[in-house]
């Protein structure tokens, strides 16, 4: 098989409880090695799909393909998949080492091989010290390391994980994430990771799925999600933007051409947008409007007044309304470069490309 063949493939998936339907014909390819993130809202179909591939659910439609061989009918023991769950589910009568061992007992492997794999993965995640405590002897982030080694020392091809951060407190939870990305990347597995925590998908994934009612909404890397939204549920769910609704007046080489409040802009734009005035909407990132006290460079440019300003410590958030003054953009200042926002009246700018008409 050659490296191109996706590890996972998963062909027109539907799954129905009586009139719900919770994933709508859902199709994607996960490649060897990849930490995909399947992001949405509660009830988007997240849970069920990894409840799919790790067999303990079928669907109303659709395969599974996994390694080439279609697992859609195999039990959850039969598949090379395993899964790491919100409340990692330890065995709190059994020690770490026994936990870990269980899924390889499971396997009815030799009492040798079961415990040359428990010390290997042990030591891999420098669980060494902790292998004869109790779960209840660990702190929050030791536990999901355990779980994490239990879930990795089969040696499955794709590792599923709900949420499995989720019980951990903010801080935690942020140094947990660089470190489960750091294993990922040593052993070179392949991640599935549900969240409906968009920074959370951010900093972790390679690729992010969002999902929308049971349905793929957006599918690319997490700057493609965050500067190129397609639609305005992508622009909203993912980091803070400005939704700027105009009117559609054509092309200007790759770029869209749109009427907003008495100007012109440039933004770029998928396929399939709508046609000569038709309403749009284009969304641009907080962080990507300039200011300046004459006109920009910038193809994007417009005049404002300031009507609020937030100080968030690094950077400022400021508020300028423009056009009649009903309408109202949103601004970072970094405060260590100081641009000036102390006049008044100001220029606003933005290049095209920092500007994503959205298909909806
Ligand atoms: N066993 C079930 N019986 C009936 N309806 C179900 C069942 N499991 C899920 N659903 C419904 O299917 C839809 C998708 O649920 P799912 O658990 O996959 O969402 P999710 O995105 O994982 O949500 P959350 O983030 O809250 O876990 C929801 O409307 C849910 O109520």
């Amino acid at each position: 098989m050659s490296d191109q063949t996706p590890l996972v493939r998963i062909e027109g998936l539907s799954k129905h409880f009586g009139d719900t339907v919770a994933l709508d014909n859902l199709t994607l390819d996960i490649a060897k090695g990849e930490f995909v993130t399947f992001l949405g809202p509660s009830g988007c179909g997240k849970s069920t799909t990894l409840r799919i591939l790790g067999g303990f659910e079928r669907p109303t439609t659709g395969r599974v393909i996994l390694d080439g061989e279609d697992v859609t009918r195999q039990p959850p023991e039969k598949r090379h998949v395993n899964m790491v769950f919100q409340d990692y589910a330890l065995f709190p009568h059994m020690t770490v080492a026994q936990n870990v061992a269980f899924g390889l007992e499971l396997k009815g492997m030799s009492r040798s091989e079961i415990r040359r794999r428990s010390e290997e993965i042990m030591s891999f995640l420098e669980l060494e010290s902790y292998a004869s405590r109790y779960p209840l002897q660990l702190s929050g982030g030791q536990r999901q390391r355990v779980a994490l080694a239990r879930a990795l020392a089969p040696d499955p091809a794709l590792l599923l994980l709900d949420e499995p951060l989720g019980a951990l407190d903010a801080k935690l939870r942020g140094q947990v994430q660089q470190e489960l990305k750091s294993i990922q990347r040593r052993t070179r597995k392949t991640f599935f990771f549900v969240t409906h925590d968009q920074e959370e998908a951010l900093t972790m994934s390679d690729r992010i799925v969002v999902m929308n009612k049971g349905k793929v909404e957006q599918d690319g890397t997490p700057e493609e999600l965050y500067f190129r939204p397609a639609s305005r549920f992508v622009a909203e769910f993912i980091g803070e933007t400005n939704l700027l609704s105009g009117q559609m007046r054509g092309t200007e080489g790759d770029k869209v051409v749109m009427d907003w409040e008495n100007t012109t802009l440039l933004g770029t734009a998928p396929a399939g947008i709508p046609g000569k005035g038709q309403p749009i909407t284009a969304s641009v990132r907080l962080e990507k409007l300039g200011f300046s006290a004459e006109r920009p460079q910038t193809a994007n440019a417009v005049q404002g007044r300031v009507v609020g300003k937030t100080f968030l410590g690094s950077r400022m958030a400021v508020q300028v309304a423009v056009g009649d003054g009903d309408v109202l953009l949103k601004a970072y200042v970094d405060v260590q470069t100081g641009q000036s926002v102390d006049d008044d009246l100001i220029w606003i700018g933005w290049e095209p490309d920092n500007m994503a008409v959205l298909n909806d």
